[in-house]
């Protein structure tokens, strides 16, 4: 099946500047698949969920997307304007108008029904990330690409938005890509783990991730009992061709450690 996106030895750029963020980053995500981007504090997630939706500048190497890629996006920071009332209901038109009855259903989809009058600024943080959720689902995306999503919510509400993806996923088939830094719980979410720090340390299935030396030089040894009760249960198929943490171990980086 043809990726969704692929990236081939892309080098990414800092905005403006010619300083390295990511280097030679191989990368795909196939339909149906949710895989999670995992990394430290400036290790470079978002600029790679950027520079695959096309928002970044490459140094060098490719990135491609399918024809008939349909992206839902949920960003890493949403900026509100205070001194300007909106509406939930007006959120979700912007930039495209949609119908009430648009608006009903994706509203009560993300578990957030009757609070199309609401002002923004009026939602708690779990209501937010799920009013941006349902944005995200309008226009039938097939890739749903979340940037950090569970920013500011608790550990139970956590688990609730990850369940949540995990049912959208299962009912519209949409791919997801997300950011997190929520290791142990997206590890029950997640297809395919990847660890970034200025590079790929370290790739495949969450078992194999968190037992993989990269990531525990990065996240420590814990939390094995916690990852158990966590484990995701296949019930579909995934080309699994590239679940070992490879070749990337060999290229010496100065970022890490
Ligand atoms: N708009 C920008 N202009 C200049 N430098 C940037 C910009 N955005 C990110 N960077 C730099 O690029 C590097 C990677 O940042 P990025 O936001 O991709 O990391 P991240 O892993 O998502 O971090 P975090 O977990 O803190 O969100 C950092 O050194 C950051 O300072």
């Amino acid at each position: 099946m043809t990726p969704f996106i692929r990236a081939e030895a892309a080098t990414i750029l800092r905005p403006g500047s010619s300083s390295v963020v990511l280097e030679n980053i191989d990368f795909q995500i196939a339909p149906q698949e949710i895989v999670t981007v995992l990394g430290p504090n400036g290790s470079g997630k978002s600029s790679l969920v950027r520079a695959l939706l096309g928002h970044m500048p490459l140094a060098s190497g490719r990135i491609s997307r399918r024809a008939d890629l349909r992206i839902g996006y949920v960003p890493q920071r949403v900026q509100i304007d205070t001194a300007i009332p909106m509406t939930v209901r007006r959120f979700l038109s912007l930039p495209r108008r949609i119908s009430d009855q648009m608006a009903a259903q994706v509203l009560a989809r993300t578990g957030v029904e009757g609070l199309q009058t609401r002002q923004l600024t009026q939602l708690s943080g779990g209501q937010f990330q799920r009013v941006l959720l349902a944005r995200a689902l309008l226009h039938d995306p097939n890739l749903l690409v979340l940037d950090e999503p569970t920013q500011g919510l608790d550990q139970p509400g956590i688990v609730a938005f990850y369940k949540l993806i995990e049912e959208v996923r299962g009912e519209t088939g949409a791919a997801v890509l997300m950011v997190s830094h929520d290791l142990l719980v997206v590890m029950r979410a997640s297809d395919r783990v990847i660890c970034l720090n200025g590079h790929i340390c370290c790739e495949g299935t969450p078992q194999h991730v968190s037992t993989a030396p990269a990531y525990r030089a990065l996240f420590g040894a814990g939390g094995d009992g916690a990852l158990a009760l966590y484990q995701h249960r296949h019930d579909h198929d995934h080309d699994h061709s590239d679940d070992g943490c490879h070749g990337h171990h060999a290229h010496h980086h100065s970022q890490q450690g």
